[in-house]
């Protein structure tokens, strides 16, 4: 399998790097960086690994590309490897509802597969499923997600997709629905809060509230190798999916 790896010289992409090292069959053939000079061994690639600084001059076959960059550029990076027919893989956050759904309906016209995971991380992913089902019972909720300090965007991917999950089993609306001032960010109803500390890697908390108590589930990733578990899985699965599925919840 021939992988494009955008993203390769990052924090995720180096874990990828490191993940798909001694696996036989999977091969880091090309990336992208907004780097110039970049020296591959300097990053643990192959010297024969093809270093593409723009979309527009990308060149060679991929089966599969896996984004790990920014908010800013995935969007047109997906668009990009659906339109080429290499299934994405896509862990960047920063993906709007409405971005999201244009690129599930070209996928879908060009037959590609593929899978955008907000989170690939084990515990992430059974927090927001526990959190779906205590949504059913809890109408007032409130997350608080935490984070390293070089994260670029707010709230967080996963904190969105939170909120996305639970808006599917949430019977009432929160009883405080006003933008008062430090209440947090209001999506679909429901505050988030980010926090920015050095010394975190990804944390988020779900706090439900109600007549007399109140219930918290918390997932913590002390490390990002936290995360490759849920890559591997995703490349692993990535020949039976149909279309472009969002949620690594749905195909484990
Ligand atoms: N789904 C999940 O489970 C997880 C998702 N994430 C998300 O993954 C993304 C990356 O996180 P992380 O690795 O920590 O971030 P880093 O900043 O460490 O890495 C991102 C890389 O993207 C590259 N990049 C930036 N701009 C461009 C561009 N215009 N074109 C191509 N490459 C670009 C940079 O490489 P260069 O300098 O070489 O250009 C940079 O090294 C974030 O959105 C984060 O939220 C993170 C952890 C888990
Ligand atoms: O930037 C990160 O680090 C992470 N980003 C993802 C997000 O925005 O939710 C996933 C995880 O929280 C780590």
């Amino acid at each position: 399998m021939n992988i494009f790896l955008a993203g390769a010289t990052g924090s995720m992409g180096q874990k990828v790097v490191h993940l798909l090292a001694d696996q036989p069959g999977y091969d880091i053939t090309g990336i992208l960086t907004t780097k110039t000079d970049v020296n591959p061994s300097e990053y643990n690639l192959s010297d024969d690994v093809h270093v593409f600084n723009r979309l527009d001059a990308i060149e060679g076959d991929y089966d599969v590309w896996i984004d790990f960059t920014q908010p800013n550029v995935v969007f047109d990076n997906v668009k990009y490897a659906i339109e080429h027919h290499i299934s994405p893989i896509i862990g960047t956050s920063g993906l709007s509802e409405d971005q999201k759904h244009e690129l599930i309906s070209l996928a879908d016209g060009e037959n590609v597969n593929g899978l955008i995971a907000a989170n690939f991380g084990l515990s992430a992913v059974l927090l927001m499923q526990f959190a779906q089902q205590a949504a059913k019972y809890f109408s007032d909720v409130e997350v608080i997600e935490m984070h390293h300090e070089d994260k670029t965007d707010s709230p967080s991917g996963t904190a969105i997709h939170t909120v996305d999950m639970m808006s599917e089993t949430k019977q009432g609306d929160n009883i405080n629905q006003e933008d008062e001032p430090a209440r947090g960010m209001y999506y679909k109803g429901v505050p988030i809060h980010a926090v920015r500390l050095p010394g975190y890697v990804a944390h988020e908390q779900v706090l439900f509230g109600g007549p007399g108590e109140a219930l918290t589930i918390r997932q913590d990733s002390f490390d990002r190798e936290s995360f490759m578990q849920g890559v591997w899985v995703a490349l692993e699965k990535l020949p039976e999916l149909h279309g472009l599925v969002d949620g690594l919840e749905n195909i484990l």
